[in-house]
């Protein structure tokens, strides 16, 4: 479709439908028979009152016979924003949930994880975690993979290769004194993690990114956080770790590194604090800590499946919201069981609602707020709302849609409801068979098109 009215965009596609999506200013905006129209660089070109189809369709030069229309029980969201998964741990993810952190690191995921020297295992495991995600609508997926160069170069290769946008890690650890053959020295995970960054920043994949990654200060030197910390200012790149998941780590660390403030502090001090920095978890960080948080710009992941499967703890959200400080979701497979950020948003209500049996006076998430916490709010904690996280003009169109209805799915609807209950229930009992497009920077990636060397992994 041409733009005849000049220089800017041509138009790809038109949806014509329900959107809902969350902006700054609230979590739930429902747009009801509105268009969308996404250009020829994937990027939201319009939304507007389908009543003014007519002056759109002049201005951005489309025919209003192309635009598609969504059926009853269909709408659009923005893709979900995965703020904390382990690539590698996705082959274990449903088992080995019966110990906490420290010990289930030693006894299952170490041992799997140097596993991952091994290019075909990785092939296997990597393309099976970058599809299940995608069907179940993750758009944007921050992953951990291991201590291995060219496995983790391969996980962005696939990420790439099936369209979802993904910062990828290649973990650092100069410390571990479990399963010994599973870490690096300090020079080597130094010159290993520029050779990362240097070779995935040459492939130019348009949507895959490297993060700098210390697996956390208990895996990690002062010395490495540091030039870790150096490499991620020099290289302007996101950072990604752990912090304060559970009381004996957050004990060892006081141990390890008694010079320092608090936990956050450490990180803090060895740069790797900044407002590309996530950090998963911070069930035990304080008024003070949460404040440098603020400060620096940097931003929490929070993951409800692994803090309860691990009996690690419970972030309180609202405290954390009322520092300001950025906040996503995050599935952290495989101490999370579970690779769907429905599943995420779920456990999130949940342990809301746990925290207000404890204490009454607690102000329980609602399901808009969490709604928001998985979309946009991923794309903040990433630093990526400039691009993804709602369906503002200018933005890629990173989009689910979701048909409640959908034949043999897992919700059975009774009457034509409303826009805010089919969403509520979307969330509270879909799965990824209501997902039956996924649309990541405008290219349809779900279903799947890529070929069939993936498909039968
Ligand atoms: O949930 C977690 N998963 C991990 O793999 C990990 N490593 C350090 N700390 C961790 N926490
Ligand atoms: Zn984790």
């Amino acid at each position: 479709m041409a733009n005849s009215n000049g220089p800017t965009t041509e138009i790809n596609y038109v949806y014509r439908g329900t959107f809902i999506h969350s902006t700054q200013q609230t979590p739930l905006q429902i747009l009801e028979d509105e268009v969308l129209g996404v250009d020829t660089d994937g990027k939201i070109a319009f939304i507007g009152k389908a009543a003014e189809l007519d002056s759109l369709s002049q201005t951005f030069g489309f025919s209003p016979s192309e635009v598609i229309q969504l059926a009853q029980h269909e709408f659009f969201m923005p893709g979900l924003v995965d703020t904390h998964i382990h690539a590698p741990q996705y082959s274990y993810a449903g088992t080995a949930l019966d110990m906490p952190l420290l010990e289930w690191l030693n006894k299952y995921t170490f041992p799997v994880e140097s596993r991952f020297k091994d290019l075909e295992f990785a092939q296997q495991v990597y393309s099976q975690v970058v599809k299940r995600t995608l069907r179940n609508g993750t758009t944007t997926a921050c992953y951990f993979a291991t201590i291995h160069t060219d496995a983790s170069l391969l996980l962005a290769q696939i990420a790439n290769d099936f369209g979802q946008r993904a910062l990828v890690g290649k973990v650092c650890m100069d410390r571990n004194n479990s399963v010994k053959h599973y870490k690096e020295t300090n020079q080597e995970s130094q010159d290993e993690t520029c050779r990362f960054i240097a070779e995935l920043l040459n492939k130019k994949y348009p949507l895959v990114r490297p993060v700098v990654t210390p697996r956390f200060a208990l895996s990690c030197t002062g010395a490495l956080m540091g030039q870790l910390g150096a490499i991620a200012k020099n290289n302007n790149l996101h950072i990604q770790s752990h912090i304060s998941e559970n009381v004996e780590e957050v004990k060892l660390v006081k141990e390890l590194f008694p010079e320092y403030k608090s936990y956050t502090d450490v990180y803090h001090k060895h740069n790797l604090l900044t407002d590309k920095t996530v950090m998963a978890h911070g069930c035990y960080l304080s008024d003070e800590e949460l404040a440098l948080f603020r400060q620096t710009g940097a931003s929490l992941s929070h993951c409800p499946n692994s803090n309860i499967s691990l009996c690690s703890g419970m972030l309180n959200v609202r405290n954390v919201l009322k520092h300001n400080v950025k906040l996503g979701l995050g599935t952290d497979v495989a101490g999370g069981y579970s690779a769907s950020m429905l599943d995420a948003v779920r456990r999130t209500l949940d342990t809301s609602k746990v925290l207000t049996i404890q204490d009454p006076e607690y102000d329980t998430l609602t399901f808009e707020e969490v709604f928001r916490l998985a979309t946009l709010g991923g794309s903040q904690a990433l630093s990526l709302d400039d691009r993804t996280g709602n369906f503002e003009v200018g933005k890629d169109f990173d989009a689910l849609r979701v048909n409640v209805a959908a034949a043999d799915g897992p919700i059975d609807l009774i009457k034509i409801e409303e826009p805010k209950i089919i969403l509520e229930k979307f969330l509270n009992l879909g799965d990824d068979r209501n997902i039956v497009e996924v649309f990541v920077a405008g290219r349809k990636v779900v279903p799947f098109t890529v070929n069939a060397y993936y498909r039968k992994t």
